[in-house]
């Protein structure tokens, strides 16, 4: 096994550590890991016995195979389909999912293996942490979104009426199989919302890895398996720090929200049916704030002209005009006042004094907000 390193070959298993003290475990990297992870999940396991949890496509593509690898393990599995879609990760869902694990008469010792992206992730995370007080669960995830950050940290959850992840738990995962080669049957669309979250690393505190995805970033959308192996590896290592150091979120793992204050009013505004993908809105979301710290003369606004740049050059949305839907900028604003970063009534927000100098600011005043809102919006 290696790890972090750019000229692996894709078969070779990569491990990032998630130190966690006694909730720590391994992210393993690389290509045929669904084939091979009877044999990677065994060791983990009280009993003998796994439950997926995945939706219809990712059962299409991928469900036989699991199950094939787990029996040839010795392990029994059965399994439960849920629809695809951002729609699944709500109330409904999660009763329906919790009922069929309890009917399956899943035990505590039973493991539950998330096989999906992050939808599947975010909603099983959440009723395993819930069923029976706490169940063990492995993370599988298929979309590039899912590999380099819904399946890592522990951030469990739905979205509700109010907006998105509202309703959730910090429960991490005992593993995480993030097969590279799952990512060719992934549609152009979701591969680019994933690589919206890649990009996040880099803005955030890696001037270095955002100059090698302006260099590698089109190789990797279209199909090169090095570059997935070296963003994965690089995104999960990079996430896996921040985690480490600030689990729950008391202080700097807010870093990792860069761009998701608007992302998420953007997306709670278009009701989670489609129309926009998280990584979009966190692509439209992470150029707004950088042009936020522009405009209130924090930070270049070359670097702002650099990030969108970038992110149009691969294909992704940059401004809320690109998604073809009028929005009002108060309601918008309405929805930022939901975040779960609000404190005595103040939002922190995530700004950058350039690209790699990410920081958290509770000084900013919600009608400069709007005002950037306004002007996006008109654009
Ligand atoms: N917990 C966290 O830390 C965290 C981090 C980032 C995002 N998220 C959440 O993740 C969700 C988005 O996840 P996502 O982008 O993976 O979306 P998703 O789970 O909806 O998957 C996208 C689509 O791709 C399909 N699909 C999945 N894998 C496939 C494959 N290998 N081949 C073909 N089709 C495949 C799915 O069926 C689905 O239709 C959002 O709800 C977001 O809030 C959570
Ligand atoms: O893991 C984290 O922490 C993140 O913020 C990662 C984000 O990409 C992710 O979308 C997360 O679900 C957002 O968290 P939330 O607490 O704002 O819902
Ligand atoms: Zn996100």
């Amino acid at each position: 096994m290696s790890s972090v390193s750019s000229s692996a070959p894709v078969s070779e298993i990569g491990r990032v550590a998630v130190d966690l003290g006694p909730r720590s475990y391994d992210i393993l990297v690389g290509g045929g890991l669904i084939a091979r992870a009877g044999g990677l999940i065994a060791p983990r396991l009280k009993d003998r016995r796994a439950l997926i949890v995945t939706d219809a496509t990712v059962a299409r593509f991928y469900l036989d195979e699991l199950a094939r690898s787990l029996e040839a393990a010795g392990i029994r599995q059965e399994s439960i389909v849920l629809p695809p879609g951002e729609a699944t990760k709500d109330f409904r869902h999660l009763e329906d999912l919790a009922n069929r694990l309890l009917q399956a008469r899943i035990e505590r010792g039973s493991m539950i293996l998330a096989l999906g992206g992050g939808v599947i992730g975010d909603l099983t995370g959440f009723a395993a942490s819930i069923v029976l007080r706490g169940i063990d669960f492995i993370q599988i995830p298929t979309t590039l979104l899912a590999q380099v950050d819904s399946s890592v940290g522990g951030k469990t959850g739905i979205n509700t009426a109010q907006g998105k992840n509202l309703v959730g738990s910090f429960y991490q995962p005992r593993l995480v199989l993030a097969d590279i080669d799952a990512l060719d049957t992934l549609p152009r669309r979701e591969l680019l919302a994933g690589y919206a979250e890649v990009v996040k690393y880099g803005l955030i505190n890696d001037p270095a890895f955002f100059t090698w995805l302006e260099t590698h970033g089109a190789d990797l959308v279209d199909g090169d398996g090095a570059a997935r192996r070296h963003a994965v590896m690089t995104s999960c290592a990079a996430k896996a720090a921040v985690v480490a150091a600030d689990e729950r979120e008391a202080d700097q793992r807010a870093l990792l929200n860069l761009g998701h204050t608007f992302g998420h009013a953007l997306e709670a505004e278009c009701g989670y049916t489609g129309e926009l993908l998280h990584g979009e809105a966190v692509a439209i979301g992470m150029v707004m704030a950088f042009e936020l710290s522009a405009m209130l003369g924090l930070g270049p606004s070359e670097d702002a002209a650099r990030v969108a740049r970038h992110l149009a050059s691969v294909g992704l949305p940059t401004s809320p005009a690109a998604i073809g839907r009028g929005f009002d900028a108060s309601r918008l604003v309405h929805h930022m006042r939901q975040d779960k970063k609000v404190k005595d009534g103040r939002l922190t927000f995530v700004l950058a004094r350039g690209i790699g100098r990410a920081f958290l600011s509770r000084d900013v005043e919600m009608g400069q907000v709007e005002a950037l809102l306004e002007r996006s919006l008109a654009a």
